[in-house]
């Protein structure tokens, strides 16, 4: 087993029970990603925003990596130093001392909104940890612990660039596609900002394990900022692409409610992370429509992002997948 030895300890025991089989990839999935070739996402510069080149990326990839995004790299590295720290905590720590507003999970095979991994029907649970925590929920958190008064305090701060920078990004999308201004508020609800932040159990990369399994995001638009171990791919052209880990940029992708809202023009870009060698953080930025509010497209049915996610829930439960906007389409 040529799986990292230091500090098991802070991982869920579950992760050592499981069997190899269980958590191998599916045909489907075994294209062989290309990452020799030179990065071909498309770039987008935040501050030279073309609004020609950023509709191509949505439509084309539903998905681009960001650069000159205004976030301090300062920052960015300190709180990816300190998730690693909080990760590292033993397991029965993390358990105990992340609490609500800040929540502690594992396993990701299906989760519901709030991150907490669905096991019903769920064969599969992947070898991952994370914490969620919503956004405008953060200054709650009750807490002595040093550690995690500075990770909440990072979070938090690193927490308003993300806001700022989605709405930057939204606001340049709408006007691209003629949407409604009167709609930029209930469409993109700063209320259900919220964070989920990750670390990947490291393991043998012959064995094509899974972090996170295949799928879509339910989100407006998703930010993902990864740290240079890499493992994050997008679906394209029928095959696996490495979206390669560079310093100082950001990935963004459209979600589900996007390509509704878009009438099906831009994709909500299908993407999976694969586990390596060494263990992976990730800290990514989800943002949601208000639930309530009805997503207006010609190509599906009238309904609300609370809708959704209650379908979600039912397939999950169900027949143990997201079926996502299929499920809208008008018969
Ligand atoms: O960790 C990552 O890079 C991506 C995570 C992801 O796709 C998700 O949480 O939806
Ligand atoms: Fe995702």
């Amino acid at each position: 087993m040529s799986e990292q030895k230091q500090d098991l300890s802070s991982y869920p025991p579950f992760f050592f029970q499981q069997s190899e089989s269980v958590r191998t990839v599916e045909p489907k999935d075994s294209i062989p990603p290309i990452s020799d070739e030179p990065d071909p996402l498309p770039c987008i510069d935040l501050q030279h925003l073309n609004p020609e080149e950023i509709g191509k990326a949505c439509r084309n990839w539903g998905m681009f990596r960001l650069v000159n995004h205004g976030i301090p790299i300062e920052l960015g590295t300190q709180l990816q130093e300190q998730l690693m720290k909080v990760f590292s905590l033993p397991f029965e720590d993390k358990q105990a001392g992340l609490q609500s507003p800040i929540t502690y999970f594992w396993g990701t095979a299906a989760l519901t909104p709030s991150g907490v991994a669905l096991r019903e029907k769920v064969q599969k649970v992947n070898r991952i940890e994370g914490i969620y925590a919503r956004l405008h929920l953060l200054p709650q958190m009750t807490t002595d612990d040093p550690m995690f008064i500075s990770f909440r305090n990072l979070l938090e701060e690193y927490g308003k660039h993300m806001a700022e920078l989605i709405r930057c990004l939204f606001e340049a999308l709408r006007k691209n596609l003629g949407i409604d201004p009167a709609l930029s508020k209930p469409y993109l609800s700063e209320y259900h900002g919220l964070f989920r932040l990750y670390r990947y159990f490291p393991c043998s990369e012959s064995s094509k394990e899974e972090g996170i399994s295949a799928h879509t995001d339910s989100t407006v638009l998703s930010i993902v900022n990864q740290d240079q171990v890499g493992g994050l791919q997008v679906f394209k052209d029928d095959r696996w692409i490495e979206i390669r880990p560079i310093p100082n940029t950001l990935v963004v992708n459209i979600g589900d409610m996007f390509q509704a809202m878009s009438n099906d023009e831009y994709k909500s870009a299908e993407h999976r992370v694969l586990n390596k060698q060494e263990a992976r953080i990730s800290i990514c930025y989800f943002v949601h429509p208000e639930d309530d509010v009805v997503i207006q497209s010609t190509k599906y049915k009238p309904f609300t992002y609370k809708d959704f996610r209650a379908q979600v829930q039912e397939d999950i439960k169900t027949i143990g997948t997201k079926v996502g906007l299929q499920r809208f389409k008008p018969t």
